[in-house]
Order: structure tokens, then sequence, then C-alpha cells
């Protein structure tokens, strides 16, 4: 199974992740994070935020997404993720795959700002620390109109979105062999796959 969150820039992705793989662990799945922020400096290093360069950053977070779900390993994409094209396109590559929009509104990040990016964007053009390409602020966002999962960390505490997202991921998951190709075959029972893997 892949979670493909989305949202912007301190909207709670890692937070919320982490989170997430706490709960399940604890229950006996097994959960990988694959961070926007660790790609970009490994794998993804060569890239910048231009369209196609996010594009790109998350068609290798996809592929390596699959590899792991192949094994039955929950796999959280977390980055920005903002073009609907993108989304659209690893959910029709990849089996299992849900949409989580983490949404938190402009004025509530701008106060957060965890990274110091929102006041780097917001600087006046000549400004030497200025930044762009900050998405929602001078890089668009575009807002998934089917998202399988919508969370609001503006209105719930981080308990409360996290329970929500661990919640939603239980309901939906099922262990198969054949993920890649969407042949969905041998179907193992959640039970029979945590007494195997405890
Ligand atoms: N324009 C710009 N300039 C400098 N830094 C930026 C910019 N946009 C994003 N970031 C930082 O990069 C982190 C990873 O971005 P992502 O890989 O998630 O972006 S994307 O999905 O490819 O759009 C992203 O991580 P998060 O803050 O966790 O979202 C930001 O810290
Ligand atoms: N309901 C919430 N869910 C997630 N994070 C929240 C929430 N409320 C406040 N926060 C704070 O917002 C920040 C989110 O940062 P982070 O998880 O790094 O965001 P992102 O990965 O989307 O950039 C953290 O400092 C976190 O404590």
């Amino acid at each position: 199974m892949i979670l493909q969150f989305c949202g912007l820039s301190g909207a709670g992705k890692s937070t919320l992740a982490k989170l997430v793989r706490e709960k399940l662990s604890r229950k006996g799945y097994i959960v990988e994070i694959l961070d926007g922020d660790e790609y970009r400096q490994t794998l993804c290093c060569d890239l910048g935020f231009s369209k196609e360069d996010r594009k790109e950053n998350l068609r290798r977070m996809a592929f390596v997404a699959a590899q792991l779900s192949k094994h039955g390993i929950i796999t959280i994409i977390c980055a920005i993720n903002p073009y609907e094209a993108t989304r659209e396109e690893i959910r029709n590559a990849y089996s299992n795959v849900k949409t989580i929009h983490i949404d938190c509104s402009l004025a509530t990040l701008i106060n957060r700002d965890t990274k110091g990016l929102y006041r780097k964007a917001l600087l006046p053009d000549a400004h030497p620390e200025k930044i762009s390409n900050l998405t929602g602020v001078n890089d668009p966002f575009e807002v998934p109109k089917d998202a399988d999962l919508y969370v609001n960390t503006d209105h719930y505490n981080i308990g409360e979105c996290a329970h929500q997202i661990a919640s939603f991921t239980e309901k939906h998951f099922v262990l198969c062999t054949e993920m890649e190709s969407k042949v969905v075959t041998n179907v193992i029972p959640l039970t029979s796959y945590q007494s195997s893997v405890i």
C-alpha cells in the first residue's frame, strides 16, 4: 500500500507520517517513510523545484515506494506533490495508492514557518534571501479533487490527525502478491499477515 501525501511545506506531512508509523508499528504493520527532504539530499539531489523537477522527484519516490509496497510495507510518500497530473500518474502506475491531502491554511503556515521558508518567499523581489518557487506563495498547489482522505491540521491537533490517517490506512490495507501488475491475487487476510511478522 502506498500513501501518497500531498500538502504545503509545514502542513504537517513529516510529523504525521512519523506518528502514523509509530501507531501502526505497534500493531505489527511495517511502515516506511520516503521523505522529500531526505530524497532531495540523496537520490534526488540533482533536482530543483521547477514543475518538471518536482514531477521527476515524485516519479523516483513512487518507484521506490512501489518496490517496498510489493513486500507488504506500507509506504508513505511524504512530499509536497503539488500537481494533480503527477498524483494521477502515480495512482495509475501502481496498485493500492491512496492520496491523502494534508491541508492547512497559508495564514497558519506563515505563522508556523518552522523552516523560515515562508519569510524568505515573502521578501521583496530584489532581496538577496528571497526564494522563489515556494508552493502556495509563488508556485502553484493544485488541490486534489478526489483525495481518498482529507486531513486539516488547522482544525485538528496532531494526535487527532494521526488517528484519522492510521484508521484510514488500517481500513484499506490489503497485502497482495502482485501489486505492480495490478492483478490482485492471493490476498492474505491481515490476521495471518500479522501472525507471520510478529
Ligand atoms: N522553493 C523552495 N525553495 C527551497 N526549499 C524548498 C522549496 N520548496 C520546498 N522546499 C523544501 O524542500 C522540501 C522537499 O520538497 P518536496 O520534495 O516535498 O517537493 S515536491 O514534492 O517535489 O514538490 C520541502 O519539505 P517540506 O517543508 O517538508 O514540505 C521544503 O523544506
Ligand atoms: N495538527 C497538526 N498536525 C501536524 N503538525 C502540526 C499540527 N499542528 C501543529 N503542527 C506543527 O506543524 C509543524 C509541521 O511540520 P512538518 O511536519 O515538518 O511539516 P511538513 O512535513 O508538511 O513540511 C510541526 O512543527 C508540527 O508540530
